[in-house]
């Protein structure tokens, strides 16, 4: 069996094509929309929260079946309708990646299980997909992460970073921050604070001196 190749695109005025108005292009829309896509949807009907979009202006509506050939020029492409063979087709004539949403054992693009724990994003996929299996495994990830205090540690350490960047550190010496920065919490969240004190000054004493430096002096 062949591994997928998992990755995350930036969508952002990139243009994505939607055959199908159902259910699960009403699942997936928003998701795209929020990625910063430039939506089409191609199909006969919407359901009510597509509609809605479309009427916004949020999504531009084709009021037809899918024509061969709609496909082309797109960065992504969608096959949600309920023919598998409609699904197909579209891969099969698409240049780029097409999702389908029938079951089929090609299918070029499986989504996987996404939560948003911003700036972590928990993603979950499987090979053979399993959409079951994926979704109950993201949720127990997202449940644990949440636990242990994972996305509040993740905001202060995306924070740090920033601040370092910001301040014109070198790469190197961001690392060995933020390499301290995660030692101390998860010494602090094993209740090993007496720890602490050795491995700061181990690991950290020049780099904090130097942190204090560029965040303190005027
Ligand atoms: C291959 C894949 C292709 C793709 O769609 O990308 C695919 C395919 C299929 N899904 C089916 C069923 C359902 N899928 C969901 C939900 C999700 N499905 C997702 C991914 C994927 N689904 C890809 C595999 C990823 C992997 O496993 O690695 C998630 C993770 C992401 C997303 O789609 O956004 C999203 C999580 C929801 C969440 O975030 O909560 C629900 C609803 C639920 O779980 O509540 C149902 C039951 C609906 C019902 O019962 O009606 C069927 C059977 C259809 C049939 O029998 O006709 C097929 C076809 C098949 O299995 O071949
Ligand atoms: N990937 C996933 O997460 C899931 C996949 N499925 C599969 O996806 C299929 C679609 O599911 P739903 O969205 O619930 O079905 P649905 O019946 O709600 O939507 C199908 C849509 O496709 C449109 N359509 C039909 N033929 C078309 C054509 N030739 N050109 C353009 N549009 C066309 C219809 O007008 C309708 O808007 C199901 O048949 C099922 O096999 C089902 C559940 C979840």
């Amino acid at each position: 069996m062949v591994k997928r190749y998992p990755v995350y695109l930036d969508l952002s005025r990139r243009t994505v094509l939607v055959v199908g108005g159902g259910n699960v292009a009403s699942r997936k829309v928003p998701a795209l929309l929020e990625s910063g896509a430039i939506v089409t949807v191609v199909s006969p009907s919407l359901t009510p929260d597509l509609l809605e979009l479309a009427r916004s202006g949020r999504i531009r509506w084709v009021r037809r079946r899918y024509i061969a050939g709609d496909e082309r020029r797109f960065s992504l492409v969608l096959a949600l309708t309920e023919h598998p063979d409609v699904n197909t087709g579209i891969s099969a004539r698409s240049n780029g990646f097409v999702n389908q949403a029938t079951p089929s054992a090609g299918n070029p693009v499986a989504l996987p299980f996404v939560q948003d724990h911003s700036p972590l994003l928990v993603s979950v996929g499987s090979e053979p997909p399993d959409p079951l299996l994926v979704r109950e495994t993201g949720e127990f990830l997202g449940m644990k992460l949440r636990e242990a205090g994972i996305p509040e540690y993740a905001r202060e350490h995306a924070l740090l970073r920033q601040i370092l960047l910001d301040s014109g550190w070198a790469r190197p010496d961001i690392r060995k921050v933020l390499e301290t920065f995660s030692l101390e919490w998860a010494l602090r969240s094993a209740g090993r604070e007496d720890r602490l004190v050795q491995y700061r000054e181990r690991l950290g004493e020049i780099v904090y001196r130097k942190l204090e430096d560029s965040l303190f002096t005027p």
